[in-house]
């Protein structure tokens, strides 16, 4: 479980007293999430998430989170609201980490998405690409080809202790991308980890989407071929191509591609493949054997990395060739 910072009651009481959202009732500790500590607070007023930023997220890139939501809250994206304290600050100190409060938001992640719930994100997707626009804060993307390639040199030899080979795939799969990486397709605020564990749904509509903690400035299709990832293969590693045309169409219905951003899916969704192999096969051997949190398999990444190299077409992701 991922708790990693115990807040104990006066703690919390003391936070809340420079907030007008009434005084605690109950707080606790949230097992899902490897990043962050989280806390499910209840007040007199409701509902709040309590989260404090551990190793992982840089102090300095806290104000374009936060900048984020509150912009994104205000066009109504379902994301959640930083709760302002009375002096109108959002990030405070608490046990030694930098914590902020934000509004809870109803709804059940799923395993699974059917292929309603893969519509729903598409839609949902281009809605926050749209709403990015005018934001006015930057955050470079650290996890593209350079920081591939900076995790790529991290993992040295322990890649081919991971699979014999692998080691000569990442370089090769590296050098294709540095290659052929698009540089002038539309770009904006992507999300950039939209994984169904990200994304809320209450009676089949998207009622939050969480986890904005490596949203950067990127190419919006970008994020798509991230999506098609996560959301458009089954467990047993295929890819649903039906999955997949719902999530486009949908998105498209509301942000349209232009054709040189569907032409680069194939290429984005291999950068896409890579990005989470890499942090995966990092995590796989910077993890402590008596950690909370098991590493994700970087296998599923493998392999959808394999089924991008083959794309010969278009039409393998459902789209009109
Ligand atoms: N605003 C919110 N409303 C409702 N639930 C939330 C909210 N924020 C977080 N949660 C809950 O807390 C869990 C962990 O949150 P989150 O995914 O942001 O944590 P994390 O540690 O950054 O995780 P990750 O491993 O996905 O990077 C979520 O799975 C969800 O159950
Ligand atoms: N979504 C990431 C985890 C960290 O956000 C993964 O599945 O590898």
């Amino acid at each position: 479980m991922a708790v990693y910072t115990e807040v104990t009651a006066e703690e919390l009481a003391d936070l809340l007293a420079g907030y007008d959202i009434g005084r605690p009732v109950s707080m606790k500790g949230i097992a899902e999430g490897v990043e962050n500590t989280n806390y499910l607070v209840t007040t007199e007023q409701g509902d709040f998430i309590l989260t404090l930023y551990e190793k992982r997220v840089a102090c300095g890139d806290l104000p374009f989170f936060i900048g984020l939501l509150d912009y994104l809250a205000a066009q109504s994206v379902p994301c959640p609201v930083p709760i302002h304290d009375r002096a109108g600050q959002v990030l405070h100190t608490l046990c030694d980490r930098s914590a902020a409060l934000f509004s809870f938001l109803p709804g059940i992640s799923v395993r699974r998405p059917s292929v309603a719930q893969c519509t729903a994100v598409g839609a949902e997707l281009a809605k926050l690409h749209l709403a990015g626009r005018g934001f006015d804060m930057r955050r470079e993307n650290d996890l593209s080809l350079a920081g591939w390639e900076r995790l790529r040199e991290d993992l040295g030899d322990h890649a081919d202790a991971l699979w014999e080979g692998l080691g000569e795939l990442l370089d090769s799969e590296l050098a294709f991308l540095r290659a052929h990486w698009p540089d002038d397709l539309p770009d904006g605020v992507i999300h950039a980890d939209l994984f169904p564990d990200n994304v809320l749904f209450l009676d089949g509509d998207v009622s939050g989407m969480i986890d904005f903690y490596f949203a950067c400035n990127d190419l919006l299709a970008y994020d798509i071929a991230i999506c098609l990832n996560a959301w458009c293969f089954e467990v047993d590693h295929s890819f649903n191509i039906t999955k997949a045309r719902a999530f486009l169409e949908s998105y498209r219905s509301v942000r349209p591609m232009s054709a040189a951003e569907t032409e680069a899916l194939p290429i984005l969704a291999r950068g896409a493949a890579l990005r989470f192999l890499l942090t995966r096969a990092y995590d796989w051997f910077h993890t402590a054997p008596d950690a909370y949190v098991r590493p994700k398999s970087p296998d599923e990444y493998l392999r959808k990395l394999r089924f991008h190299q083959r794309v010969k077409s278009l039409s393998e992701y459902g789209l009109a060739p």
